[in-house]
C-alpha cells in the first residue's frame, strides 16, 4: 500500500527525515506518533506527492514517485487536514461542500450533476447529518466541520484515506464523535494513515503504529508490539503506565520529562 525505502529529507544544514523505512500493507491502518517537529506531517506530505525526499523512494498505491503522474496518484488518496478546512468556502451549504470532494475542488462554478448531489447527501446522512444539508458550512461547530470534511473525502471513493490530526481541537464529546465516524471507516475497503498527538484516539480499527524521533523511525509493526510504556518513555521523554481498554490505549503519567 504505501512503502517508504531509506528516505531522506534535507533542508538547508537541518536533516527532518532520516533515513526512514516504513513498509504499510493493504488490510493495514497506521497511526503515526511523535513529539512536535519530530516529521510526521513532513511524511505525509511525501505519501501524497507534495515532498519529494533528497534520497530514498516513496511507493503509494501502485505507483513509485518520481516515475507516475502525482495527480493520477492524488485522485485515490482522501487527505484530511485543519489546512483544507480553511480553504472551504464557508457561505456553501454543507452538502455542496461535500459535494466538491468528488472532484477535488474548492467550491463549484459550474452545475452539479443530480447523481454527485445525491451521494453527497447519502454521504450526510450516513454521518447523522441529513439535517445539516442545507446550513452554511462555516455555521458549523468545529467537530461537525471535521465530520463533514471526511465524508468530502470519501465522495472520491479514495483507496487511502491520510487524516493528520483530524481530532484537534475538539471537545471530548465532539471528538468521541468523531473517532467513531473514523472506526466506522471498518466496513469500507479503504486503508488509513492517521497522526495523532493523542494516544487515546487510536480506535481499534487501527492495526499498526509507528513512532517518529527526530525525523527517525523509532518503532514500527502491530500495535500492541510497538506502543509500550517503554517506547512512549523512549519517544517522549514520560514515564507512563499504559493500559488497554476497550482495545483503545490509555495512559497514565507517572513523572515529568
Ligand atoms: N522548509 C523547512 N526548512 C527547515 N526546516 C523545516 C522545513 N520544513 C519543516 N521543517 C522542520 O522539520 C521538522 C518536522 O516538521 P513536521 O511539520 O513534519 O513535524 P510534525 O511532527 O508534524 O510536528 P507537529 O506535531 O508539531 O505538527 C520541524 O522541526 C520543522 O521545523
Amino acid at each position: 500500500m504505501i512503502g517508504m525505502q531509506n528516505v531522506s529529507l534535507q533542508r538547508g544544514d537541518k536533516l527532518i527525515l532520516d533515513d526512514v523505512n516504513i513498509q504499510m500493507g493493504k488490510d493495514e491502518n497506521w497511526v503515526i506518533l511523535g513529539r512536535n517537529g519530530s516529521g510526521k506531517t513532513t511524511i505525509l506530505e511525501m505519501m501524497m506527492g507534495y515532498l519529494f525526499p533528497t534520497k530514498g523512494k516513496v511507493n503509494v498505491l501502485d505507483y513509485t514517485y518520481g516515475e507516475c503522474d502525482v495527480r493520477e496518484v492524488r485522485k485515490e488518496i482522501g487527505y484530511i487536514s485543519q489546512t483544507l478546512i480553511e480553504k472551504l468556502a464557508l457561505k456553501d451549504p454543507v452538502w455542496e461542500v461535500v459535494a466538491t470532494g468528488a472532484y477535488a475542488f474548492l467550491r463549484f462554478y459550474q452545475h452539479i450533476p443530480d447523481e454527485v448531489k445525491e451521494e453527497a447527501h447519502a454521504k450526510l446522512a450516513d454521518i447523522g447529518f441529513a439535517h445539516l444539508a442545507q446550513q452554511p458550512f462555516g455555521t458549523l461547530s468545529q467537530g461537525e466541520r471535521k465530520k463533514v470534511l471526511l465524508a468530502r473525502s470519501l465522495m472520491a471513493h479514495p483507496k487511502l484515506l491520510i487524516m493528520d490530526e483530524p481530532c484537534a481541537g475538539l471537545d471530548l464529546y465532539e471528538r468521541e464523535n468523531m473517532l467513531q465516524a473514523v472506526d466506522n471507516l471498518r466496513k469500507q475497503d479503504i486503508a488509513i494513515v492517521y497522526v495523532t498527538h493523542h494516544i487515546e484516539e487510536i480506535m481499534p480499527l487501527f492495526t499498526h503504529i509507528v513512532l517518529i524521533k527526530d525525523g527517525k523511525v523509532a518503532a514500527a509493526g502491530p500495535k500492541k508490539e510497538v506502543l509500550t510504556k517503554e517506547t512512549i518513555m523512549e519517544t517522549y521523554g514520560i514515564s507512563v503506565e499504559l493500559d488497554w481498554f476497550h482495545e483503545r490505549p490509555w495512559i497514565r503519567v507517572c513523572s515529568g520529562g
